[in-house]
C-alpha cells in the first residue's frame, strides 16, 4: 500500500515503507496520488459526531465502555493514569527518531522475511542510543492499561475470567501480547492529494493511540457515509476496537474503519500500542455470547493467522473467515 506518510517504527513487527525524501518535495509526486481522500465528506467533530470520551475512573466506566464499543468501535479515554510527563517525553523521543538522517534510520531497516526473533537486534540496538527507557516505560504503562479496557470491554459483555482463560482474571492485566508502532506523517503541500495511512479497521483485540496534538486521524461513521475527525484532547488516549474484539464479542462490538489525514504545515507523530491474544491462543465467538439459533458468526483465528489473511486479502479478511449462514449452529471450530 503506497502512502505519503509510512514512516513508521515497529519495535516488534517489519515493516518496509516504500521510502521518500519528503522533505524536498513541492508537490505530491504521481506515485504517492491518492485518488480516493474525498470519497465520503470529512465532518468535524460535534454533536452525534463526536467520539465519546470515557472517563475511567468513572462509576459507569463498564456501561460506558460496554456501550461505545458497539456504537462506535473507537473511543477516547480520560482518568487512564498516564501521566502526561511520560507522553511528552515519549514525543520529544519520537520527534529526535525521526528527524534523524535518512541514512541513520535505514540502520534499523529489517530485511524481509526476517521475522523471527521479532527483529529485537537491530531495532533494540538502535532504540538503546536513543529512546529505549522512554520506550520501555511507555510500553509497561501501555500493558497494564491494555489490559485494564480489554477487562472492561470482557465484562461489559457481561463474560467472566472462565469465559476467556487467556485474558487472566478480571481484575487482573492478563498475558496479552502487543506491538508498538510509532507513526511519522511529514507536512504535506497538497493535503488534498495523498493520505496518511490508508483506511483499515486494525487487526488486533484494542489498539491504544497516542495521537500528540496534531489531529489526523478520522473514523468512519455510517449513514451517510463520513470521516469524523478524533480531536486530540489533551491528556487523553484513543481506543480503537480491533477485528479481533468485533469476532470474539461474535459481532457485538464494532471494529472501526479509520484512517489518517496529513497536513500542510505540521509533521504529525502518532504512537499505536497494538494489542492481541498470546501468539498460541485462538480467538473465536465466545460460546456465551452464540446464541442458540445463530450459531457463530466468525471461524477461530489466532492473531497470526489473522495477520497473514489482512496480509493477503487486506479490507476483506474479515469476511473471509465469517461463517455462512448455512453453518452456523454446526461449526467445526471450538474455542
Ligand atoms: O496515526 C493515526 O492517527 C492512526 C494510526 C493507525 O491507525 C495505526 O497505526 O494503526
Ligand atoms: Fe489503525
Amino acid at each position: 500500500m503506497p502512502s505519503v506518510s509510512d514512516e513508521s517504527f515497529r519495535t516488534l513487527r517489519p515493516h518496509h515503507p516504500h521510502h521518500f525524501e519528503f522533505e524536498s518535495v513541492r508537490e505530491v509526486p504521481d506515485s504517492h496520488a491518492w485518488p480516493d481522500v474525498h470519497d465520503h465528506p470529512s465532518v468535524e467533530p460535534s454533536g452525534p459526531d463526536s467520539v465519546p470520551v470515557v472517563d475511567l475512573a468513572s462509576p459507569d466506566a463498564v456501561l460506558r465502555v460496554g456501550r461505545v464499543c458497539e456504537e462506535w468501535g473507537v473511543f477516547q479515554v480520560t482518568g487512564h493514569g498516564v501521566s502526561s510527563d511520560l507522553l511528552d517525553r515519549l514525543e520529544s523521543q519520537i520527534r529526535r527518531l525521526f528527524s534523524l538522517p535518512t541514512h541513520q534510520k535505514f540502520k534499523a531497516a529489517r530485511s524481509p522475511g526476517n521475522i523471527s526473533g521479532y527483529g529485537l537486534a537491530p531495532i533494540s540496538s538502535f532504540f538503546s542510543k536513543l529512546m529505549c527507557d522512554v520506550i520501555e516505560e511507555y510500553k509497561e504503562v501501555m500493558k497494564e492499561l491494555a489490559g485494564r479496557l480489554m477487562h472492561l470491554m470482557l465484562l461489559s459483555l457481561g463474560l467472566t475470567e472462565e469465559d476467556i482463560s487467556w485474558a487472566g482474571p478480571v481484575r487482573d492485566t492478563g498475558d496479552l501480547s502487543a506491538v508498538l508502532q510509532l507513526n511519522s506523517y511529514p507536512v504535506c503541500p497538497e493535503p488534498d492529494r495523498a493520505m496518511g495511512l490508508a483506511a483499515h479497521t486494525d487487526s488486533s483485540l484494542l489498539t491504544v493511540l497516542y495521537q500528540s496534538s496534531t489531529s489526523g486521524l478520522q473514523v468512519l461513521r455510517p449513514e451517510p457515509a463520513r470521516w469524523v475527525t478524533v480531536p486530540p484532547l489533551p491528556g487523553a488516549l484513543v481506543v480503537n476496537v480491533g477485528d479481533l474484539s468485533h469476532i470474539l464479542s461474535n459481532g457485538q462490538f464494532r471494529s472501526v474503519l479509520h484512517r489518517a489525514v496529513v497536513n500542510r504545515t505540521r509533521h504529525r507523530l502518532s504512537v499505536a500500542y497494538i494489542c492481541g491474544p498470546p501468539a498460541h491462543v485462538k480467538v473465536s465467538p465466545v460460546e456465551k455470547l452464540v446464541g442458540p439459533s445463530e450459531g457463530p458468526a466468525y471461524r477461530a483465528v489466532t492473531w497470526s493467522e489473522y495477520l497473514g489473511l489482512k496480509g493477503k486479502l487486506f479490507n476483506k479478511a474479515l469476511a473471509s473467515i465469517k461463517l455462512p449462514r448455512e453453518e452456523w449452529g454446526d461449526c467445526p471450530c471450538s474455542n
